[in-house]
C-alpha cells in the first residue's frame, strides 16, 4: 500500500475552550499556537468551543472576544492555517467575515447530522469570500453510513470541499468510523475530501482517526492532550507518532508536539478531560460531549446523579442546541425521586 498522507487540525483552541469553559486569554492562545506551529501542525482552530458567536448565557460567555483569539493566532503562526468553526444561526455570515478580517483562511461550518441544509447558504457565502470550506455532520453516529452521505453530498453541492464524519459523542468504534468514511467517499468521489473528529468517550479515538484515514480520510482532528469536551479529543500527540508507526504521514514532528503537549498547553490545564463515569455513558448513551458541564451543573443544583441525567438525555435522542433541555430532565428525575 502506497503511504497515507493526513492534514491534521489541532482543535485545542476551540474545541478545548468547552473544557477551558471557554476562559482562553490572548496569552495562552499565543503560548498555545505558537508551539503548535513549530510542531509543523497545519492548522489550528480556534474560537469559542461552540463556534463563532458561541459566547451566550445558553453556551457560556468567553473571557475574551473570540475575533481577539483569531487576530493573536494569525498573528503568532508562520506556516499553519487558520480555522474557526461556526454553527449556522448561531454564528452569521456576518462573524464569519469578521473572521476572515481578522484572519482565518478555513471555516468549518457544524450542523446536526440531518440538517445539512441549514449550512448550504453558509458555504456559498464562505466561497465566494475565498474561504477554504469544511462541513462538520455532528453526533454522526445517529444516523446510518448512506444518511449520512446523503448529507455529505448537501454541504458539497453548497461548496463544501471536505466533509468530516464528527463524532460529538464518542460513540463510534472502529468499522462505525470506516462504514461512515466508506460511505462518504462512495458518494463525493473527487468533489470532495473527508475528514474525521474523534472523542474518547469509549477510548477509540486515535483507533478510530487510524480506522478512518485507512478508509481515505485526509484531515484528521487532534488537541493537546486530549483537551476538548467531555472526555476529550484524539489527542494530537499520540496521533502524530501513532500514525507514523502505521505508515500514515502527517508531517508533525512527534518530538516538539510532545513538548507543546507537555510543557505547554498541560500547565494551564484547570482540569483534564478523562474517562470516567460520567463521560463514559456518554459515549455509552451517545450523548453529545459539550453537555457535559451542564448535566455537571444542573446534577448539583436539582441533587441527582450526572449519570441519570445523561442517560435520559441519550434516550430522548437531545442534540447540540438542546442544552436548556438539560434542566428539565435534572427536573424531571428530581421530581420522580420526591
Ligand atoms: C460546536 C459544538 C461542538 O463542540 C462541535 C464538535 O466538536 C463536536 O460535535 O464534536
Ligand atoms: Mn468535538
Amino acid at each position: 500500500m502506497s503511504e497515507l498522507k493526513v492534514r491534521i487540525t489541532d482543535t485545542t483552541l476551540r474545541d478545548g475552550s468547552h473544557a477551558m469553559r471557554h476562559q482562553y486569554t490572548v496569552d495562552q492562545v499565543t503560548a498555545v499556537s505558537r508551539a503548535l506551529d513549530e510542531a509543523g501542525v497545519p492548522v489550528i482552530e480556534v474560537t469559542h468551543g461552540d463556534g463563532l458567536a458561541g459566547s451566550s448565557f445558553n453556551y457560556g460567555f468567553s473571557k475574551t472576544n473570540e475575533m481577539e483569539l483569531i487576530e493573536a493566532v494569525k498573528n503568532t503562526v508562520e506556516q499553519a492555517k487558520v480555522a474557526a468553526l461556526m454553527l449556522p444561526g448561531l454564528g452569521t455570515v456576518h462573524e464569519m467575515r469578521e473572521a476572515k478580517n481578522r484572519g482565518i483562511d478555513i471555516i468549518r461550518i457544524a450542523t446536526h447530522c440531518t440538517e445539512a441544509d441549514v449550512s448550504i447558504q453558509h458555504f456559498n457565502a464562505a466561497r465566494e469570500m475565498g474561504l477554504e470550506t469544511v462541513g462538520f455532520l455532528m453526533l454522526s453516529h445517529m444516523i446510518s453510513p448512506a444518511e449520512l452521505a446523503k448529507q455529505a453530498r448537501i454541504q458539497v453541492d453548497a461548496g463544501c470541499q471536505c466533509v468530516y464524519v464528527v463524532d460529538s459523542a464518542g460513540a463510534l468504534i472502529l468499522d462505525d468510523v470506516s462504514d461512515r468514511v466508506k460511505a462518504l467517499k462512495d458518494e463525493l468521489g473527487d468533489d470532495a475530501e473527508v475528514g474525521f473528529h474523534g472523542h474518547q468517550n469509549l477510548s477509540f479515538g486515535v483507533a478510530n482517526s487510524v480506522f478512518a484515514a485507512r478508509e481515505g480520510a485526509t484531515q484528521i482532528d487532534g488537541s493537546l492532550n486530549a483537551f476538548g469536551a467531555g472526555a476529550g479529543n484524539s489527542p494530537t500527540e499520540v496521533i502524530v507518532p501513532a500514525f507514523e508507526r502505521v505508515g500514515i504521514h502527517t508531517g508533525v514532528d512527534t518530538k516538539k508536539i510532545l513538548d507543546a503537549a507537555e510543557e505547554v498547553m498541560k500547565p494551564m490545564i484547570p482540569r483534564m478531560p478523562i474517562m470516567d463515569r460520567a463521560s463514559i455513558i456518554q459515549g455509552k448513551a451517545g450523548v453529545y460531549n459539550s453537555f457535559l458541564f451542564h448535566a455537571e451543573r444542573a446534577a448539583e443544583r436539582y441533587g441527582v446523579p450526572v449519570t441519570e441525567i445523561l442517560e435520559e438525555i441519550g434516550r430522548r435522542r437531545y442534540v447540540g442546541g438542546q442544552e436548556d433541555m438539560i434542566i428539565d430532565v435534572a427536573v424531571s428525575l428530581a421530581n420522580a425521586a420526591a
